[in-house]
């Protein structure tokens, strides 16, 4: 069997356009421009290349983007205090404070910190308590793409056995949930699993979120499953020459593609629809807090 490659870059394409269309309405209807901050603190080169992706997409979907780059030595208190200030401020929809921050400041206390109407991260206690209830509200925009991602190759997802390997914050966690509120079962596998090959083998829906540069091989996929592989890791690539290096994913994706029924490509999978689900949670929140319906983005 050969897998059929799920196009995350056009996926994500399309759904920048639907928040394109959707900002044109809310200026037209509503004199609305949606505004996005985010804060990037310190020199991460992959964060910095997200953040100005961001900005870049932000724009070009017609919303006010607001780029706040912070030294590495910036104390907790001087972000905390640059988080209010966002939280007060009235042009500003959402605030995503890029990750990894640097290790003294504690993240918990940053997210907590964002007002859950601002939240586009989808991580304040206050949102990932409504994914646990099944509420509306926004959603962590990876675990987001996944599913967007996994019904665009499969269609209805109700009844399917889901295996999530990882257990994060920012994507095994919340996954876990939204395809549990797609009717999934769902099965969360960690560094602690017993026989983790066998149970990946059980999956309809395999979901590799584990940071582990192609540690799920072709023979952990059952025939025919939905492979999701949200890793993005760095290699060397001296075959394309001195000091290069390309991108891989979680998954060992040459064997998977021969087993599995769809699966993501790394890269060009998952990684496109985490800002595009931004962007979309932007919409939402600059719908919400103004009192207007969200709409289906
Ligand atoms: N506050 C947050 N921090 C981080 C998040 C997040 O959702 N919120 N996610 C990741 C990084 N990330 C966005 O911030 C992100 C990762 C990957 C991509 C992407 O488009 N990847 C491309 C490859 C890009 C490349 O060449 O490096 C792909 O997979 O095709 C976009 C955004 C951690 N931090």
């Amino acid at each position: 069997m050969t897998a059929t490659i799920i196009d995350g870059k056009a996926r994500a394409a399309a759904l920048r356009e639907d928040v394109a269309a959707e900002v044109a309405t809310l200026k037209r209807d509503h004199d609305v421009t949606p505004g996005l901050a985010v804060v990037l603190v310190g020199e991460d080169p992959a964060s910095k290349v997200y953040v100005a992706n961001k900005a870049k997409q932000t724009v070009a979907a017609g919303m006010v983007s607001f780029e706040h780059k912070l030294p590495e030595e910036t104390s907790e208190a001087a972000l905390l205090e640059l988080v209010a200030h966002l939280n007060a401020d009235p042009d500003v929809d959402g605030i995503l404070v890029q990750m990894p921050l640097p290790k003294h400041i504690d993240t918990d206390r940053v997210v907590e910190a964002i007002d859950p109407a601002k939240d586009v991260d989808g991580l304040h206690p206050m949102n990932a308590g409504r994914i646990v209830l099944g509420r509306p509200g926004l959603v962590p925009c990876t675990p987001r793409g996944c599913v967007i991602l996994a019904k665009e190759a499969i269609g209805d997802l109700t009844g399917k056995h889901a295996v999530v390997v990882g257990r994060s914050i920012l994507v095994g966690k919340p996954v876990s949930l939204l395809l549990q509120n797609e009717n999934c079962t769902v099965s969360m596998a960690h560094s602690r699993t017993v026989d983790l090959p066998s149970l990946c083998r059980q999956a309809d829906i395999l979901v590799a979120a584990v940071g582990r540069t192609e540690m799920i091989r072709g023979d952990w996929v059952k025939p025919g499953a939905c492979v999701i592989d949200v890793g993005i890791n760095r290699i060397p690539a001296p075959e394309r020459g001195e000091g290069k290096t390309r991108l891989v994913g979680d998954v060992a994706f040459e064997e998977a593609s021969k087993v599995a029924g769809a699966i993501t490509p790394v890269p060009g999978g998952v990684g496109p629809m985490t800002i595009a689900c931004l962007l979309a949670n932007t919409v939402t929140a600059a719908r919400l807090r103004r009192g207007l319906p969200a709409v289906d983005l």
